[in-house]
């Protein structure tokens, strides 16, 4: 997500996300039961933070940023004010902001190039922090972190977690404060909420909810019942502090008797290294008996932990380095519709924003019309989404059962221009059917317009096309041949000179008078390729009367959305097209569509009255081919397969595909196979490219 909005849309942006912040901050902390994943909060909270690093003057009085937790003022518990804050802890999602972490951290303590930095790194376990003050090696008071400054009195209730020791061994500081994270193993978790399923009690969205609403109860002797576990990866006030290193610390705290994390280890060097010590965590993460949302890493040296100190709300010496969620949850706030070069209609799904794999994902493809109707798809649904490597985002299950909203109408008509989309027979894919006139589809269909085997018209291309169309200058075909009028303008524009443009103008001009079947094809009408435009233009010589004829089956035989009525077969303007060799239903069918729109209609005739296509004969010679059936096959050497099918033309013979009891002739170039083969079989002469050359030659 870019930052390209004004101060004032940011603003708004802010406060709403402000609120929507403090609303689940509510609902997770203080009452364990959130309504959006981890994955979508955290896509929030980056939203945020990239908007105020780019309006820092608009950074809230309660920006979120400067929160922890949540106030307890709800809490039937006791309250109770940390002596020394709890923080939260920054986060960082891929090795790039591992590594702008860890050279902050060398400028900041102004550590020359090389000097190796130790670190520790341990998993982030999903539970809640637990701050427990310990007063001449006894426990006296037990706290959760609630906003940070004010937790709740949870000490009844930890009296029940075996984890937690009531007293330490002698010798220990006089105040003691250690820190960590009470939490509930996965197994305990799903059997718990099996038992709260079968008492038709509340359920828990996962164990990190559990542990907490475990924990803070009133009453502690429902806390007793839940198999709740500690252990311990900081210490907040101390009268005395055992070591110069995190590590020393975390060392002694075992001696203590805290149990710290198993997978708790030193790491000196650099990113390369801590990214390491990452992968094996998140490799050992599956078979853990807890959950684990990423690793945290601290800097070992107390005296550089001090040095650094404390942004807003966590340190800067500790990073908690998340887990990429390639699978999140949200919900589709809108379906939009994107209409392809190609005239293709894909839907794409419109997403709360959330984090997937470290990215924060908005958009969803969601292919076509069948796919939304397989996942019965509507705006307003709960989905799970999928992103694996670079591929676009995926909608893999949608998480929202049916009800009685009705389904996502699919569009049938193109949101570009409005013309019809229609999906043929057995495909999946809806096309919009505007074609000529989509805004979508035209700079591609004028590409194709001018290209080499439509109307050919040299110094044309791409970009100049892009050009002219941005200009308002090129939008339908029969432009083209106005640009004579803009002359002038053109000269005006960079790059071109009197030369370019006279000679761009001249290649215009020279077409005129195009073929009918090249202009034909030229309009790219589906299925209307070169061979079957000039089929088409064989029987209508004429390309006006192609249209008279499908205006004939249009008004006679219906054509609506979806229902094309379709011709008895042996009706006379029906027979006049499938009557031709190679023109079948879709190609009628394809017709009819592209002139039962009124806009192709404009085109078409717009484009007529620029240019006359001259009546449409093939002009053939007599030739020893002539009346006859001709395929080539294998690979032509001197020539291309089209110019060999129009020589055959010129020579009267018909060019076909496939060798059949019909053939006469095969010309086969190296590499010949099946058709050969077939040839032999029927007995039909075969003749190499030599052998044709020799009969063109010949032609009269
Ligand atoms: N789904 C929701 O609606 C919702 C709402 C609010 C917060 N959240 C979740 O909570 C997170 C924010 O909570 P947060 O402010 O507590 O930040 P945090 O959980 O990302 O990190 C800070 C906490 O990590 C814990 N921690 C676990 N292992 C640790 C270790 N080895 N060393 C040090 N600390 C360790 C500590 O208790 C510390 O307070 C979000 O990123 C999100 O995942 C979700
Ligand atoms: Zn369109």
């Amino acid at each position: 997500m870019a930052v390209d909005i004004t101060e004032a849309e940011a603003a708004n942006e802010l406060m709403r996300l402000a609120r929507a912040i403090a609303k689940h901050d509510r609902l997770y902390h203080a009452e364990d039961s959130p309504e959006i994943s981890d994955a979508e909060y955290d896509a929030l909270v980056r939203r945020n933070a990239e908007l105020e690093a780019a309006f820092p003057h608009l950074v809230r009085e309660d920006s979120p940023s400067r929160k922890v937790g949540h106030a307890i003022a709800a809490s039937p518990l006791g309250k109770v004010t940390h002596e020394v804050r709890m923080m939260s802890l920054d986060n960082a999602f891929s090795p790039e902001e591992v590594a702008d972490w860890l050279a902050r951290m060398r400028r900041f303590l102004n550590l020359p190039e090389g000097e190796p930095l130790a670190l520790t790194a341990e998993d982030k376990i999903d539970g809640l922090s637990c701050s427990l003050r310990y007063e001449n090696g006894k426990l006296v008071r037990a706290a959760t972190r609630g906003d940070g400054q004010v937790g709740e009195d949870v000490t009844a209730n930890v009296a029940h977690i075996p984890d937690i020791p009531q007293t330490l061994p002698s010798g220990v500081p006089e105040v003691f404060e250690v820190r960590g994270e009470v939490y509930m193993e996965k197994q305990a978790f799903t059997a718990l909420n099996a038992a709260q399923h079968q008492a038709g009690g509340k359920l828990f969205a996962n164990p990190r909810n559990a542990a907490a609403g475990s924990l803070r109860q009133k009453d502690a002797n429902v806390t007793a019942k839940r198999p709740l576990r500690f252990w311990a990866h900081g210490w907040g006030a101390a009268s005395a502090v055992p070591g110069k290193t995190q590590s020393e610390v975390v060392a002694k705290l075992r001696e203590w008797g805290f149990p710290v994390s198993p997978l708790f280890t030193r790491v000196v060097g650099g990113t390369d290294e801590v990214v390491a010590r990452f992968a094996a965590i998140g490799k050992a993460r599956p078979d853990l008996p807890y959950d684990i949302d990423g690793v945290v890493y601290k800097l070992d040296r107390l005296d550089w932990q001090e040095r650094l100190g404390f942004v807003a709300k966590a340190p800067r010496w500790a990073l908690a380095h998340k887990f990429p969620a390639e699978r999140a949850e949200t919900t589709v706030e809108a379906i939009d519709i994107q209409v392809g070069r190609t005239g293709k209609l894909t839907p794409v799904g419109r997403l709360a924003p959330v984090l997937v794999g470290g990215v924060t994902v908005t958009n969803v493809t969601l292919h076509n019309r069948d796919e939304i109707a397989r996942l019965g798809l509507r705006v307003g649904d709960r989905v799970v989404i999928q992103r694996a490597g670079d591929v676009i985002p995926q909608v893999v299950e949608n998480l929202t059962r049916e009800d009685d909203r009705p389904a996502y109408p699919f569009p049938d008509h193109c949101p570009e221009c409005g013309s019809e989309a229609v999906a043929e027979e057995g495909e999946v894919d809806v096309r919009c059917t505007g074609g000529l006139i989509c805004p979508a589809q035209r700079t591609q269909r004028l590409e194709h317009f001018v290209s080499r085997k439509a109307l050919d018209i040299e110094g044309l291309g791409e970009k100049t096309i892009a050009q002219f169309f941005a200009l308002g200058w090129l939008e339908s075909p029969a432009d083209i041949f106005r640009l004579r009028q803009r002359r002038s303008d053109i000269l005006a524009l960079e790059g071109w000179q009197e030369k370019s443009v006279d000679n761009l103008l001249a290649a215009i001009e020279a077409k005129r008078a195009p073929d009918a079947a090249r202009l034909l094809f030229a309009l790219g009408i589906r299925h209307v390729g070169e061979v079957t435009a000039r089929d088409l233009m064989k029987n209508f010589h004429d390309i006006r009367r192609i249209r008279e004829a499908i205006d004939f089956l249009n008004e006679n035989f219906r054509v609506e959305a979806g229902a094309r009525l379709k011709p008895p077969k042996d009706d006379d303007r029906y027979l006049a097209f499938v009557s031709i060799d190679g023109i079948g239903d879709a190609v009628v069918e394809s017709l009819r569509d592209f002139f039962h729109e009124p806009h192709n209609v404009a085109v078409w005739e717009d484009l007529l009255s620029q240019v006359t296509p001259p009546r449409y004969e093939v002009q053939t010679v007599a030739s020893r081919v002539a009346g006859k059936t001709v395929v080539f096959t294998g690979k032509l050497e001197t020539m291309s397969r089209d110019e060999a099918k129009a020589q055959a033309e010129r020579l009267g013979a018909k060019a076909a595909g496939s060798v059949s009891a019909k053939t006469d002739l095969v010309v086969a170039g190296p590499g010949a196979g099946s058709k050969l083969k077939k040839a032999a079989e029927f007995g039909i002469e075969v003749i190499d490219e030599a052998g044709w050359t020799q009969i063109v030659a010949e032609a009269g």
